[in-house]
């Protein structure tokens, strides 16, 4: 039989099975093929109904019929195209596309401070693994997900292989917004997940706190491993690659260190300009990144500066950087900021009015983090007043946490101060190791508080605390955020505390 194009393969192969419900035919029918990578047929859908469809009833008609006009075996990967922000983004951008994608976020988004860079572009592949140094077993059980909202097929990824990747079950291809603002990188994303290693590598993705860096990484992790379950996927912060690589020396484990990293597939690394000044952490990277990419190994980076800027870094480690794609992330307009509202009141199940979504869209516009954090708030008002959200509701909550960024300077001492002094506590006290019952939510309340408000990592929120891990932070805030839907007490307390700490900052300003 001759070989065809995928397109006419898909289109042959659609004509060869029987699907009686009209809806699903007309759904499957819109189902296009992406790629071919390596036998993996990449297919976009726009309805979950047809990813089902696709993956269970049809899935043996149509590989076999797929495998019969492209004269090789093959396995399908569907993923469900994301609700649009814009019609655009209607679907997963082909591997492609990124030149004219990247032409398009310079015309669209404000310039940035990289305008400078120039992307290179190389190949590679990737693998690893890793003993959990940072996720403690209440940590792990409490990240696996219920469900897991993956992004493309093969959703039965083993939830243990996620918990070993670090990868946080919510940052996902499927909740991330893509407009203007970040539709290259997202892009660039995804074909990293796609072909890791042969589409950008490294991928160095930098811009502002809050932005989505980290849950883009996270996206890539989780779709990569829905594409190829075999590979090592690994999630680290640079302080705990930090810590890692300091624990390792202390403890004699250098090869062991130097194995586990080396053994990845996927290394995704987050805000890498924390290893900056220190020698020792910096130089085993650049050994752990030479020895990944020689191997053909994927590694992402994530920095809140380009390499040019990056302090601190000697040129050999900043060429290398550049060696593949640099792309950015700019804050998000106001319909993306609206649409990504939209999308974590639906993940939520949040019921908020557009006008709501508006309202708070329009003013919080530099920060994802805050902007989600205003709609915690909102929603657990409601929750704790049994009350419909409505404009007038949400203005009330929000007047006195929607002010100007520029007129205050919120520091994680100013919310450890103000904290302490409202529980009647020192500061001191609650970076020490007491456990008693007011000191722990005093604590958990204050860790809550300098994430939302600060631009500190979960590490160096930590390392505030009393050089606490960023496991501990990452529960506080969890904790905080559910308590706040349930217990009036902690809402008046996280609400009253805001209120302090900004007209604080303003007046220090
Ligand atoms: N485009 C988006 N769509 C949906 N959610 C987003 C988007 N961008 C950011 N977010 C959300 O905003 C929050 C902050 O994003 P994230 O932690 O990825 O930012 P970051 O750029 O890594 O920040 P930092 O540099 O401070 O670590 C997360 O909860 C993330 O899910």
């Amino acid at each position: 039989m001759a070989e065809y194009s995928l397109q006419d393969a898909w289109n042959r192969a659609l004509r060869e099975v029987e699907i009686e419900n009209d809806f699903v035919r007309a759904v499957i029918k819109a189902t296009r093929p992406l790629a071919n990578i390596s036998g993996t047929i990449l297919l976009a859908t726009p309805h979950e109904i047809a990813k089902k469809a696709i993956e269970n009833q049809l899935n043996q008609e149509l590989t076999a019929a797929l495998a019969k006009y492209l004269a090789h075996d093959v396995r399908l990967a569907v993923s469900v195209e994301q609700p649009p922000a814009d019609e655009e983004d209607r679907s997963p951008a082909p591997v492609t596309n990124l030149h004219e994608l990247r032409n398009d976020q310079e015309k669209s988004a404000p310039p940035s401070s990289s305008a400078e860079n120039t992307d290179v572009f190389t190949a590679a592949d990737y693998p690893f693994t890793a003993e959990d140094q940072y996720v403690n077993k209440a940590e792990q059980e409490s990240q696996i997900p219920s469900g897991p909202r993956l992004v493309v097929s093969n959703p039965e990824i083993d939830p243990t292989i996620l918990v070993e990747a670090h990868l946080n079950p919510q940052y996902t291809f499927d909740s991330f917004v893509t407009g203007a603002s970040n539709r290259f990188t997202s892009a660039a994303a995804r074909a990293v997940a796609e072909t890791p290693a042969r589409a950008y590598n490294p991928l160095f993705i930098y811009g502002g706190s809050g932005l989505g860096k980290t849950h883009l990484m996270h996206a890539i992790g989780h779709y990569a491993l829905s594409l190829y379950p075999e590979l090592k996927v690994k999630y680290v912060s640079s302080e705990a690659f930090t810590n890692d690589f300091i624990n390792s020396i202390r403890e004699d484990r250098a090869e062991q260190f130097q194995r586990r990293y080396r053994e990845i597939d996927i290394l995704l690394i987050d805000d890498i300009q924390f290893i900056q000044d220190k020698e020792q952490t910096m130089e085993e990277f650049f050994h752990t990144f030479n020895a990944l990419h020689t191997a053909n190994k994927q590694v992402v980076i994530t920095s809140d500066v380009p390499p040019k800027k990056l302090q601190g870094f000697e040129d050999r480690m900043r060429s290398r950087f550049e060696m593949g794609l640099l792309t950015d992330v700019q804050p998000p307009d106001l319909e993306t900021r609206i649409a990504i509202l939209q999308k974590k009141a639906r993940l939520d199940k949040t019921e908020a009015p557009p006008e709501v979504l508006e309202y708070i869209a329009s003013r919080i516009s530099t920060n994802i983090r805050e902007l989600e954090g205003a709609l915690i708030r909102v929603t657990a008002s409601a929750n704790l007043s049994n009350q419909e959200i409505d404009l007038h509701m949400t203005e009330m909550v929000l007047k006195d946490i929607i002010t100007d960024p520029d007129d205050e300077e919120i520091t994680p001492s100013l919310i450890m101060l103000e904290t302490a002094d409202y529980f009647g506590t020192t500061v001191e006290a609650l970076c020490s190791a007491d456990r008693s019952r007011m000191l722990v939510d005093a604590r958990q309340i204050a860790m809550y508080l300098c994430r939302e408000l600060t631009d500190l990592s979960l590490p160096a929120i930590g390392k505030e605390f009393g050089g606490r891990d960023h496991t501990t932070v990452m529960h506080a805030n969890k904790k905080i955020r559910n308590s706040m839907t349930q217990k009036r007490q902690v809402f008046n307390q996280v609400s009253e505390l805001t209120n302090r700490i900004k007209q604080k900052a303003r007046r220090r300003y």
